[in-house]
């Protein structure tokens, strides 16, 4: 019998998640409990599965996300997740099946974008996707910082304390709002991920209860939330601790100075380790040797796919006003056209024209452009975008890049 692709119902949500742990090579087998969990938060008209002979081979869903571009607007894109393809069936172009499907319908829908995160660099691009934000991770060397571990509190009359779950619930939402509206490359959280991240829900994948702090700013206003846990190590009867910065987002530069250095202060903790930050996070820099923070990871994060380019394109601002003629590859047909970009700070027009090209490139290309990380001189000196008029990756590049990088905070 040939391989079927089609969307899962109620019965299939078993074997579906038994499949999915298999391709992630987790204990195959889940929990009555698990499978309620992840079920609620899926939408089954959005959830693939490939089946052999009956047997679940494959999963893939989608979910709507809203991504905040530079200018803060935050149009709606498709977000793929849980794309797995057991062992036994890879290579035979499951995934492609699946992946065509859920892009015809996320245009269908009228979706901006696709997102994910990819599992490993090379699975991707061939979908149209390109790597669109920098992920880094930093383990900081207290005792090596030259900080001044005297701490009395922060500046300026702001407050540090810690919060239970119930708390960060009732105010890590509005907090993560006004966030999404000033940094681009943020997504959505919904209340399940501030569920799961205070262990209101199960996590299937584990959960030990860590330490969360807020910063209120001197009117009260709770402008930052610190998530941590402590490894606890001890050695000749010194403390070594290390603490692991789960989530520090912070909406002034007061509140994240004041996170960061509240944590840099706390007794026996000699190393913090911090993942999924910006490359150009403040930390290193409140340190007096930004050297004592030692970068351990810097890779690509959030993929993105451009479905219309002009949706995409207008939904941001510039950084100068200029206008480029781009011509866009794509195999698939969904972003491929030649357009005319006039941009600005105060946003752009975008739509179809016959005149010439200033660049030419490939969906994938334009997806890493898009939100300011990447450079169009970089990406046509590696060869992966060509240049039709001299001095035009430098022009696109005045345009498209950003003060401050993207970032994406979250895996999904
Ligand atoms: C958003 C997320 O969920 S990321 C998680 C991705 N999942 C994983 O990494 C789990 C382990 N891996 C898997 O489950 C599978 O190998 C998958 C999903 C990555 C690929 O599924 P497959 O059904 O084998 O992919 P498919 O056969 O459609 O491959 C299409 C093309 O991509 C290539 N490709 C697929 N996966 C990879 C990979 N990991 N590395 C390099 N090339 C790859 C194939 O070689 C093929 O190339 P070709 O057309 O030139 O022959």
């Amino acid at each position: 019998m040939a391989l079927e692709i089609r969307t899962i119902d109620d019965g299939d949500l078993t074997p579906w998640v038994t499949a999915m742990r298999t391709g992630f090579l987790t204990a195959p087998t889940p929990d009555k409990e698990e499978v309620e969990v992840r079920a609620a938060g899926m939408d089954l008209a959005r959830t693939q599965g490939a089946f052999d002979d009956g047997r679940c081979v494959g999963t893939f869903r989608s979910h709507p996300q809203r991504l905040t571009v530079p200018g803060g607007a935050q149009p709606a894109v498709n977000a793929i997740t849980n794309v797995t393809v057991s062992p036994t069936h890879r290579r035979r172009g499951v995934l492609s099946r699946m992946m065509a499907r859920d892009l015809a319908a996320a245009k269908e829908r009228g979706d901006a974008a696709a997102t994910l995160v990819a599992a490993e660099y090379p699975i991707y691009g061939r979908f149209g996707f390109g790597p669109a934000t920098t992920s880094a991770a930093w383990e900081v060397h207290i005792t090596r910082s030259a900080l001044d571990r005297r701490y009395a509190g922060p500046e300026c009359g702001g407050r540090v304390d810690f919060a239970d779950g119930a708390t960060v619930r009732e105010h890590g939402p509005g907090l993560h709002e006004r966030l999404r509206a000033q940094r681009h490359g943020v997504v959505d959280r919904t209340e399940r991920w501030w569920r799961f991240a205070t262990g209101d829900l199960p996590s299937p994948m584990g959960w030990k209860e860590p330490f969360h702090v807020l910063y209120r700013s001197p009117e009260g206003r709770v402008d930052g939330l610190l998530t941590y846990g402590v490894e606890d190590q001890w050695t000749a009867m010194q403390p070594e601790n290390k603490a692991v910065v789960r989530d520090l987002i912070a909406v002034s530069p007061a509140a994240e100075r004041a996170l960061w250095h509240y944590l840099f202060s706390v007794d026996w903790i000699t190393t913090v380790t911090t993942r999924d930050r910006a490359p150009d996070d403040l930390m290193p820099l409140l340190l007096p040797d930004p050297r004592a923070a030692r970068l351990t990871t810097q890779a690509d994060l959030l993929w993105l796919r451009p479905l219309d380019v002009p949706a995409l394109l207008e939904a941001r601002t510039y950084a100068a006003e200029g206008s480029l003629v781009l011509e866009v590859t794509d195999p698939d047909g969904y972003a491929a056209g030649r357009y005319l970009l006039e941009a600005g700070p105060e946003g752009a027009v975008c739509s179809a024209t016959s005149r010439d090209a200033d660049l030419t490139l490939g969906a994938g290309a334009l997806g890493s452009l898009y939100l300011g990380d990447e450079s169009a001189v970089r990406l046509v000196a590696a060869g992966s975008v060509t240049e039709e008029r001299p001095g035009a990756a430098a022009r696109a590049d005045l345009l498209l890049r950003t003060p401050r990088r993207p970032w994406c905070p979250d895996i999904f």
